[in-house]
């Protein structure tokens, strides 16, 4: 028996040894013959233990305050574009903005978008985030017209409006509650009404209810059977499916009947006007548009109610920051109280320290840290070889923390945007890409945080509770950012200009509506 073991022992030790051997064989071919045909280098770096690569040391940082650690370390160590295996693929990673411009500005000859197994299978092969070429150009200027005209955004400005005060309205008599939680539910219902004009009820509930176990397979191990989390959010996908089709064919025969042409009122109406209007050949399959819609949700999903969630988290730490905040858009609130003028969308755009407290929200938050792409050929960039068929990590992150980008690139401090100018996306400011796949939620998502953080602001005060920043796998609270809200009429201006909490009677006393009470005017 002990000799059995032993011998057992033996096997599995050569076993390891020889496919050391082997992996590192074939990495040293690989890159002699890439360098020789090019002339220049592959990235330095190391491509960690054999299979696993440096996925743990990449995974551990992600549980860390500093997630960019992992980069930083070897940044040091090779250089600002270095070689490395992660998540089961060879790898290089950028932390160079000039190269990953390149990445970006690249027209789809160059780099494809590669994402992991799991996500790869969930979203189909012509979702319009894996797609490449003219559809997806096609695509991408659909969408993004629509989200960006003015006309939707003037409308989407009043339902966005109604969803933030029936949210906020909620919290009065709550003792206590999750920001993760609370701004996904405006968040959704905004979405899926840009998407496919489904309002507050069983509809939307259903979505909300599908869609989350769809996203739970994101990042899963790629197995398909079942029981398996893949295949369940395979499954919810296919119900999700099924309702989607359904509005998009009812919609259809309803545009059928009649000629008339207003404004597109929904990402689907989009698709099926410019369906109607190209040729039989390039019109688009309604399977197509439907599989769109939900993919197109994806992005949009989890991402504004984080971007939400970390402005109250970074401010709750920050009270001189809140302070200029709240200042800033009581100023407006007493503007449209005096005039009586409805809220426009470019009132909530144009405050200029509430949009650098959002741009210095996405560069500390970096939502998504970064973006894959493979090679589809050898190319050079800037003297580093990325070689065909690798992938390759643009990373966002590790540019927005770059010391020599930003000064204490660690600190939350609005007042940097008023130096840097205003926070347009270049290649040192990447939280929406860029190129021909920069966000088309861009302008959206700045609208729809524009919003939440106004009323919030004039409508409360809120106590944080202890809460940590988690990075992997995506950015989350660790405890969903608690905190306790008292109006804002409970308070007003002390004589040294601070606000303090008023009794009951003093309260009783004022009849001046909910937030006049707090203004220094
Ligand atoms: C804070 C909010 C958001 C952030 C940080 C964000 C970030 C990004 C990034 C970095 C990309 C580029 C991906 C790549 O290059 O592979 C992207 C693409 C995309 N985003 Fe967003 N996004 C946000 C909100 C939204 C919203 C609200 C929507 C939809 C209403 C949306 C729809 C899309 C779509 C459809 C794409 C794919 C574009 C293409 O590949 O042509 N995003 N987003």
């Amino acid at each position: 028996m002990e000799w059995g073991m032993g011998l057992l022992l033996l096997m599995m030790v050569m076993g390891i040894s020889l496919t050391w051997f082997w992996y590192n064989k074939m990495k040293m071919k690989m890159r002699e013959d890439v360098e020789k045909k090019s002339g220049c280098g592959v990235p330095e770096g190391s491509l960690g233990w054999p299979l696993i690569g440096e996925t743990l040391d990449f995974i551990a940082s992600g549980y860390t305050s500093r997630p960019v650690s992992f980069m930083d370390k070897r940044k040091l160590l090779y250089g600002k574009v270095f070689k490395t295996h992660l998540l089961g693929t060879p790898i290089i990673v950028s932390t160079d903005p000039d190269v990953n411009k390149v990445v970006l500005q690249n027209h789809g000859n160059i780099f494809v978008p590669a994402y992991p197994k799991s996500i790869r299978e969930l979203l189909g092969e012509h979702s319009i985030l894996q797609m490449n070429g003219n559809l997806q150009k096609r695509l991408h200027a659909l969408i993004g017209g629509f989200l960006r005209s003015p006309q939707l955004k003037a409308r989407i400005t009043r339902h966005i409006e109604n969803s933030v005060r029936l949210t906020l309205g909620s919290w009065q008599d709550m003792q206590l509650l999750h920001v993760q939680e609370e701004t996904k539910k405006i968040t959704f219902e905004v979405l899926v009404n840009v998407l496919m004009s489904v309002g507050p009820g069983e509809d939307l509930d259903f979505l909300k209810r599908e869609f989350e176990e769809f996203i739970k397979g994101l990042i899963c191990l790629p197995i398909k059977f079942p029981g398996t989390r893949l295949y369940k959010s395979l499954k919810a996908k296919q119900r999700l499916l099924e309702m989607v089709k359904k509005i998009v064919e009812e919609r259809k025969s309803a545009m059928e009947k009649t000629d008339e042409k207003g404004m597109a009122k929904d990402a689907v109406d989009v698709l099926l006007r410019d369906s109607e209007e190209a040729s039989e050949k390039q019109s688009l399959p309604l399977d197509f548009i439907s599989g769109n819609i939900i993919e197109m949700m994806i992005p949009g999903e989890e991402t504004v109610p984080m971007a939400m969630t970390l402005a109250v988290k970074f401010l709750s730490d920050c009270p001189v920051a809140l302070h200029q905040l709240m200042e800033e858009n009581m100023e407006l609130k007493k503007q449209k109280k005096d005039s009586g003028e409805d809220y426009g969308w470019t009132d909530y755009l144009s405050l200029p320290f509430t949009q650098n407290v959002i741009s210095e929200t996405f560069r500390l938050a970096n939502i998504i840290n970064g973006v894959w792409r493979k090679a589809l050929k050898d190319i050079d960039i800037k003297g580093y070889l990325i070689p065909k068929g690798w992938c390759v990590l643009a990373s966002f992150i590790s540019v927005h923390m770059d010391e020599e980008i930003y000064e204490n690139p660690h600190l939350f401090y609005p007042w940097r945007w008023e130096k840097l100018g205003a926070a347009v996306n270049n290649s040192s400011f990447t939280p929406f890409g860029g190129g021909q796949r920069l966000c088309p939620g861009l302008e959206l998502s700045r609208l729809e945080i524009s919003i939440f953080l106004h009323h919030l602001a004039t409508t409360y005060r809120w106590v944080a509770q202890e809460d940590e920043i988690v990075y992997f796998p995506t950015v989350k609270m660790k405890k969903k950012l608690p905190i306790k809200v008292t109006p804002l009429c409970n308070y007003r201006y002390n004589q040294t200009e601070t606000l303090e909490v008023l009794s009951p009677h003093q309260k009783g006393a004022i009849e001046n509506g909910i937030c006049t009470t707090a203004s220094k005017r």
